[in-house]
């Protein structure tokens, strides 16, 4: 038999009340690529991303990771895993400083938790680490700074150090340059780039941001009021006229 796909996605619905937000959508992520989810405003995007990192449970269908059927698993299940999904600021503590904030992340990975007094000797290590990891989004010069003071931009950048601090399989990434001013965009896009050129880690990315998309996507997957109507290169997925047709009836934001 063939390999599973990292992630797949049978049939996967879920409804709020008599709107159907996500629409069987069968859905395949090969391991080492990136995937782009695109599709007017209300389409679905964040609902299958909560979906898919166990935020939601679905109302029909299946979530499977590596073969492995995880529709029951919740959220701190499937990070285990290898999962990893960064929330705006639901995993950032914001009295803890920047550089505090990975390295706490870096010890959950590491299964070391919050007992500083007993790992005493792996701090310093760790915050080098940390430190490494801030630098990669261009943060590493706000180390010392409260969480709380950061701009939104700074704040998503932190979201993510975090996320790569945890080292998941997969990235789920939704709408990772959000708040982001222009100068600021480049450094994240660089860093996913970065990423998915090292071939270690899959990526399932939700943006706004076409030509960002265009860039970096080994295949976009294209949601129109809940179902999945394409799947496919961003060259097939640019001519395809059901794609076309939902933007241009649907309002694509273009921010
Ligand atoms: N918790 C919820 N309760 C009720 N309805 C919800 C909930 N979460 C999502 N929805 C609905 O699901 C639909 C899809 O929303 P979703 O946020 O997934 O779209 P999206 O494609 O991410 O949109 P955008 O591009 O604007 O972020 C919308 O109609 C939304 O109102």
């Amino acid at each position: 038999m063939d390999n599973p796909s990292l992630i797949e996605t049978r049939d996967l619905t879920i409804s709020f009340g008599g709107n159907v937000a996500v629409n069987r959508v069968n859905l395949k992520v090969e391991a080492f690529t990136l995937k782009s989810i695109i599709g007017p405003n209300g389409a679905g995007k964040t609902t299958l991303f909560n979906l898919i990192s166990g935020q939601y449970r679905p109302t029909g269908g299946q979530v499977l990771f590596n073969g492995r059927d995880v529709t029951a698993l919740d959220a701190p299940r499937r990070t285990k895993l290898g999962i990893g999904r960064s929330f705006q600021l639901t995993n950032v503590f914001p009295s803890l400083t920047v550089l505090e904030n990975v390295r706490l992340a870096l010890q959950s990975r590491a299964g070391v938790g919050l007992n500083f007094w007993t790992h005493y000797r792996s701090l310093p290590q760790l915050e080098d680490e940390a430190y490494d990891y801030l630098g990669k989004v261009l943060l590493d010069d706000r180390w010392s700074a409260e969480a709380s003071t950061l701009t939104h931009g700074e704040q998503r950048k932190l979201e993510i150090a975090i996320l790569l601090a945890l080292d998941p399989q997969v990235l789920l990434l939704d709408e990772p340059t959000a708040g982001m001013s222009l100068e600021e965009v480049p450094t994240i896009l660089e860093l996913i780039r970065a990423i998915k050129e090292a071939r270690k880690r899959t990526i399932l990315l939700v943006e706004h941001k076409f030509d960002m998309i265009m860039a970096l996507s080994d295949t976009i997957a294209v949601l129109k009021e809940g179902s999945l109507i394409c799947d496919d290169t961003p060259q097939a997925v640019s001519c395809n006229e059901e794609v076309l047709e939902a933007y241009l009836g649907g309002g694509v934001s273009h921010d």
